[in-house]
């Protein structure tokens, strides 16, 4: 079996920009925003189960109407829960199956904002959180889609606080603008092909 590491980091704390040097570098990443809208659209029972929750209208012509369900949930704790209780155990499935694929000399990586809180911790080996500053988050998720801090903050507060993810990860990547990502992204692999030996060992 593949040695499987998590990434994960808050919003617009930069791990689509670390996944994809991983993924430069010969890691394959399961990237867990794509695939579980993969899943919205094409899980029978999911779809099924969201309409139930939300109503008919939540798939409009065929495509899952994403700002009507992340204003439906974003804000709403009760409601988060019973939609990624719809989602997260089929994306977690889907992820079992695709890193069975690889094989035991194999790395890769699923990268997560909610990789914890979502339950993967226990299907992942190691854990790298990708920090960012608070405010360096905001502005960067405000910029790339094009929303306010509002809603931004909607989706920070149903996620687990920095802190609590630092204590959970093995490794911590550095991403305020400043440090040079590279480096660290490099010695995250190196650390990773030392202990390769040992985290297989560790998994038996
Ligand atoms: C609500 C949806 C339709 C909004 O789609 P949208 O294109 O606006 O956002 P996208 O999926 O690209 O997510 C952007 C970011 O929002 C945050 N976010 C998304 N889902 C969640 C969630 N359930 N809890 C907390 N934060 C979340 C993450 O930081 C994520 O990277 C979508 O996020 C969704 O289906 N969420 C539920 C499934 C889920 O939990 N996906 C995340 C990983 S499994
Ligand atoms: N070091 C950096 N310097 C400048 N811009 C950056 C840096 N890192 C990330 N960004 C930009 O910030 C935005 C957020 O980064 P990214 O999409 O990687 O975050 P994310 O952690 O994957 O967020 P999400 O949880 O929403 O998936 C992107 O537009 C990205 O290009």
């Amino acid at each position: 079996m593949a040695i499987k590491i998590g990434i994960t980091g808050g919003i617009g704390s930069g791990k689509s920009v670390v996944s994809r040097l991983l993924e430069i570098m010969g890691i394959p990443v399961y990237i867990s925003d794509v695939e579980a809208k993969r899943i919205t659209l094409t899980n029978v029972i999911v779809r099924r189960e969201l309409c139930t929750l939300v109503g008919q209208e939540i798939y409009q012509e065929g495509e899952l109407n994403r700002s009507l369900l992340a204003t439906y949930m974003f804000g709403h704790p009760e409601r988060i829960k019973e939609v990624n209780e719809i989602i997260h155990p089929r994306v977690k499935e889907d992820f079992q199956q695709w890193s069975a694929c690889f094989g035991a000399d194999k790395i890769v990586g699923i990268e997560s904002a909610i990789l914890v809180e979502a339950g993967f911790r226990d299907v992942v080996d190691f854990l790298v959180m990708v920090y960012a500053p608070l405010e360096t988050r905001i502005e960067r998720a405000v910029k790339r889609d094009s929303t306010s801090k509002e809603l931004i903050m909607k989706r920070i507060e149903s996620q687990m606080s920095d802190h609590s993810k630092r204590e959970q990860a093995d490794f911590v990547i550095l991403n305020d603008g400043e440090a040079p990502l590279v480096p660290q992204v490099l010695e995250l692999i190196s650390l990773l092909s030392k202990n390769n030996h040992y985290l297989c060992s560790a998994k038996k």
